[in-house]
């Protein structure tokens, strides 16, 4: 059990955890939390203006570059958390494999990894302990963000092992993950190894976030969806519970308890397309479960057993719509939410690149509004 330090800003003096930290603890605070995936970034004429000519790995990698970045959409949107500025690729990087980020396409790995001695090769040239010796800018990095943040909490985050495993397999962004899907049946031990691997990387990442200063820690499972639910509980929920236990061993004590208790950090599972995997996530043990658009919050809630706080779902293809139908898509999902014991109001997946930023601090102040409808 390893207590976090005094410095972090939950243990630090700060006696009454967020919005966001009571949100997702299961209670209902009086105050709606908000926040958006890929809040910092593209939709951001700073965010343009500050990374134009640096390398989007670099900006990760540079501590001031990166926290300026997570800070740019809590100054602008006044949003109930900062989700730090970086990517599911930087473990990885940072392990010394060879990754870029080709913009429009995303993620591309020259030397996919096919067969069990490509496995084997990069098990022994990038050891999680190469990660290790290398965090620690990110370290730096999540510091400088919660010097400035005060009491808003700032959210740390990894991708979850399959999806990192997928990217690598396919060699980049992929439709179906056909290959990585198929090395999971055709060599089984090569497959487990392989996502054993990257599940200790993405875990020592988020523990890294989480023992800087992060309040919580999203694990991002965007391609989950292609799995049949045999082969996810079979093949990948293994390794995603291994990531998460690396942050649930974390503990810290609220100043404010009386008993002193130590708390974990609250963590929060998300993925895209999976409703059919919804009970399997919930076997996560997070937290609260981040839902992608596709299924209604009331809908979730009620196969969870309605115990889960959930955290979205705002449609991304309302942001561009007119402002009375986002009112009332708003409304539809503050209503839905209402069905979890908390809800954390997000959207169903990333921020559009060519969202108005205007649109969103709008939505944050309209949240805040009709949050206890
Ligand atoms: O070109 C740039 O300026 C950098 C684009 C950018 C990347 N990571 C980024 C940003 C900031 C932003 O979204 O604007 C920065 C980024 N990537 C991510 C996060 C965490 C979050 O979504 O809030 C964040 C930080 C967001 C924040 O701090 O607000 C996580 C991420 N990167 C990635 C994935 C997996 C996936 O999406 O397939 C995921 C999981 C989340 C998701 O499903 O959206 C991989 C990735 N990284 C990246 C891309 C975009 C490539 C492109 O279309 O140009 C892509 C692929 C994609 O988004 O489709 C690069």
């Amino acid at each position: 059990m390893n207590i976090l330090p005094a410095t972090h800003p939950l243990a630090a003096g700060r006696t009454a955890s967020s919005a966001l930290v009571r949100a997702l603890q299961g209670v209902r605070p009086d105050r709606l939390p908000v926040w958006f995936m890929r809040q910092a970034g593209r939709s951001l004429p700073e965010y343009r203006q500050l990374r134009a000519g640096t390398p989007m790995l670099d900006a990760c990698l540079d501590p001031e570059m990166a926290a300026e970045i997570t800070l740019q959409p809590v100054r602008r949107h006044g949003v109930d958390a900062a989700i730090f500025f970086s990517d599911i690729v930087i473990p990885l990087k940072l392990a010394g494999v060879e990754v870029d980020i080709v913009a429009g396409r995303g993620p591309v790995f020259p030397r996919p990894v096919r067969t069990a001695a490509d496995v084997e090769r990069l098990c022994a040239e990038h050891p999680a302990e190469s990660l290790r010796q290398a965090i620690a800018p990110i370290r730096e990095a999540v510091q400088r963000v919660t010097a400035e943040l005060g009491a808003t909490p700032l959210i740390g985050f990894a991708g979850a092992p399959f999806t990192l495993a997928a990217y690598l397999v396919e060699g980049g962004p992929s439709r179906d993950h056909l290959r990585a899907r198929a090395l999971m049946h055709t060599d089984p031990e090569a497959w487990k190894r392989l996502l054993a691997w990257a599940a200790e990387l993405s875990g020592v990442f988020l523990e890294a976030q989480v023992s800087a200063g992060a309040s919580a820690a999203q694990l991002f499972d965007s391609w989950a969806g292609s799995l049949s639910a045999r082969d996810y509980t079979a093949h990948v929920s293994p390794s995603s519970m291994h990531t998460l236990e690396r942050v649930r061993q974390l503990r810290w004590v609220d100043p404010a308890s009386a008993d002193g208790e130590e708390q974990p950090v609250p963590t929060i599972h998300f993925a895209v397309g999976a409703d059919h995997l919804l009970e399997d996530f919930a076997r996560l043990g997070t937290n609260a479960l981040g839902i992608d658009w596709r299924i209604p919050l009331d809908e979730a809630s009620a196969r969870l057993g309605g115990g889960v706080p959930l955290q979205g779902n705002l449609n991304p293809a309302f942001l561009s719509a007119p402002e009375q139908a986002l009112e009332a898509h708003l409304r539809e999902v503050i209503q839905a939410g209402r069905s979890a014991p908390a809800h954390v109001l997000n959207l169903g997946h990333g921020v559009p690149p060519e969202t108005d930023p205007e649109v969103l601090s709008w939505l944050v102040q309209r949240a805040h509004a009709l949050g206890n409808i």
